[in-house]
């Protein structure tokens, strides 16, 4: 009996997989592309990341123009799982496809643990990520990173002071921090915006944290034919037209002096 409801029970298990599409379309892997196929459900992650050239409908192509991918937005995916538990308590198999990686820089943590406390198989298909993209192609030391933090858009002029928190203590660690840029209602923040919020922190804090004359790195469209790695001074910066987003940013801590080289040699226009 114990053996019977054992087999029934497995049998009667959903699967969820949390998938990572890439950055953009070339770094869309096999894996993926064959766990999205296999699936009876697709939910397109529309608000953690933002790519050149993947999009819902450009996802229905790849995987084949089915009816079953869904659009969704935070509230769908973070505050409604119980749509996607009922599926899965159907015996489905569901998939969250992710731009970038599904679970690095979002929250998708939560949905993973809810279909394992109710019992069913759960699949990660890591996707290429910006942070691992970003890391490499600035020739930094991936030893040498601290804590990322993303740089959120002022609400009536208040800014966050986290983000100044997490660049002090890496800086004061000698650690490069990664800066990912908010994303709201289908906008995203430019480079040129983002260091208009971390000189007015400076401003307020004035723990000399960011100056003007430091070395910062803007990667703009990674990962698509038109992608740009530039490494110039905050003060430089703010005057460059980095082009269309999504952009992301590295506020290099102390520099070993081949990570140096390597800037100036690769990076620095
Ligand atoms: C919150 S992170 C999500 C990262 C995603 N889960 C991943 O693994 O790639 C999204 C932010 O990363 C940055 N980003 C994502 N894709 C990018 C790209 N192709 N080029 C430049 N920045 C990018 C932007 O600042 C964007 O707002």
């Amino acid at each position: 009996m114990i053996l019977l409801s054992g087999i029934l029970y497995y049998f009667l298990m959903g699967v969820l997989n949390l998938v990572g599409l890439g950055i953009s379309k070339k770094f869309l892997t096999e894996v993926a592309i064959r766990t999205l196929k296999e699936s009876d459900i697709i939910y397109f992650d529309n608000y953690t990341s933002k790519s050149c050239d993947i999009n819902v409908n450009t996802l229905r192509e790849i995987v084949g123009n089915k009816g079953n991918i869904i659009e969704a937005d935070r509230t769908l995916l973070e505050n409604n799982s119980r749509l996607i538990m009922e599926y899965l308590d159907k015996n489905y198999k569901v998939s969250i496809a992710v731009i970038g990686d599904a679970l690095i820089a979002t929250t998708h943590v939560s949905l993973v643990v809810e279909a394992k406390q109710r019992g069913h198989e759960v699949n990660i298909i890591p996707g290429i990520s910006v942070h691992c993209y970003i890391i490499s192609k600035s020739l930094l030391s991936s030893y040498k990173f601290g804590k990322s933090v993303t740089i959120t858009f002022p609400y009536d002029d208040f800014i966050d002071p986290a983000i100044y928190n997490v660049i002090s203590e890496n800086k004061q660690l000698g650690l490069h921090t990664i800066l990912y840029l908010d994303l709201k209602e289908g906008r995203a923040m430019t480079a040129n915006e983002a260091i208009q919020i971390l000189l007015k922190l400076e401003g307020k804090f004035k723990m000399n944290v960011i100056s003007k004359s430091d070395i910062i790195i803007v990667g703009a469209r990674l990962g698509c034919d038109d992608e740009r790695i530039i490494a110039t001074t905050i003060e430089e910066a703010l005057k460059a037209d980095f082009g269309s987003t999504p952009h992301i940013i590295i506020l290099p801590g102390n520099l070993h002096y081949m990570e140096a080289d390597a800037i100036k040699w690769m990076l620095m226009k």
